[in-house]
């Protein structure tokens, strides 16, 4: 139901209470006064964003994230600004962060992570296929809805994969227990490292922390790029199998989203759902 943004303004929303706070914002849970539909808001402060390389991402967000429409992704309705503010209106995520979901019930159990992991893959493999890659994959960027299903948010380091005529992509983003090698090393990298970081979220949700934390920038840095994973015992053989093909250091060497779907431990815990 596409609004005339352009007439939209706060007072169109009843704010509720404050739900979470990004890097460069708050979220908000608000009721849209005219129909009472629930929404989170995304309200940046213009001063805060003062540099236009903010701007730029943030346009880039709203451009990429509006345009998505999948059940493993949260929907961006749109979004609109005054004198102070920008605004996005997302879809509410009922039960909030796996960060925070994380936080409250330590370890999660093999079958619930194969299970978010499968519809983390299916949002990936929706945005691969408009060669969009998300690379800020993390527990603070994937929210909980009212079924317990998966939403992948925060497209705020989304970008294009480059294709041969495109200048390769560098940019080092994201969250450095969840940067992919190539990017640590600086080389040029593509949708792959989506990839890795589902790699790096599953370890985190099977054992509670992610594989190469570490004391200090470089040391993390040089884990990620050196060591190999270390897997407790309690971690079944399958799960321990999937970890291990999916955080390949070289990324080509890294299993297709379609591979991992085919994978033992996804399946032996995705049987009801659709092929
Ligand atoms: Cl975008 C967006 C859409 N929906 C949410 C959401 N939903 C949500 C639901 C429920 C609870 N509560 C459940 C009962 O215990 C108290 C928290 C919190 C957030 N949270 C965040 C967010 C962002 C940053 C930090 N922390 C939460 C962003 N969201």
């Amino acid at each position: 139901q596409r609004t005339i943004l352009s007439t939209l303004s706060m007072n169109d929303f009843e704010i509720v209470r404050q739900i979470g706070k990004g890097k460069y914002g708050h979220v908000y849970l608000a009721i849209y006064k005219a129909s009472g539909y629930i929404v989170a808001l995304k309200i940046l402060l213009k001063q805060e964003l003062q540099h236009e390389k903010l701007l730029k991402q943030l346009k880039r967000e709203v451009e990429i994230q509006g345009n998505l429409d999948h059940p493993n992704i949260l929907k961006l309705y749109g979004s609109f600004q005054d004198d102070n503010h920008i605004v996005m209106i997302l879809e509410f995520a009922q039960y909030g962060t796996l960060y925070d979901f994380l936080k409250r019930s330590q370890r999660i159990t093999e079958g619930r992570s194969a299970r978010y992991i499968a519809q983390i893959v299916r949002a990936l493999q929706f945005i691969h296929q408009k060669h969009i890659i998300h690379r800020d994959i993390k527990p603070e960027n994937l929210l909980v809805g009212r079924n317990g299903e998966i939403k992948l948010a925060d497209f705020g380091w989304a970008t294009y994969a480059p294709d041969l005529s495109s200048t390769p992509l560098t940019t080092v983003c994201g969250t450095l227990d969840y940067l992919a090698p190539e990017m640590v090393r600086r080389l040029p990298y593509n949708e792959n490292v989506d990839v890795w970081a589902l790699g790096i979220l599953c370890y985190e949700l099977l054992v509670g922390v992610p594989p190469f934390e570490a004391i200090g920038f470089h040391e993390t840095c040089r884990r990620i790029v050196c060591d190999n994973v270390n897997i407790p015992d309690h971690v079944s053989s399958e799960a321990r199998n999937f970890i291990l093909m999916v955080l390949q250091k070289i990324p080509f060497c890294r299993p297709s989203l379609e591979d991992i779907l085919n994978h033992p431990w996804i399946r032996m815990h995705n049987s009801m759902t659709t092929p």
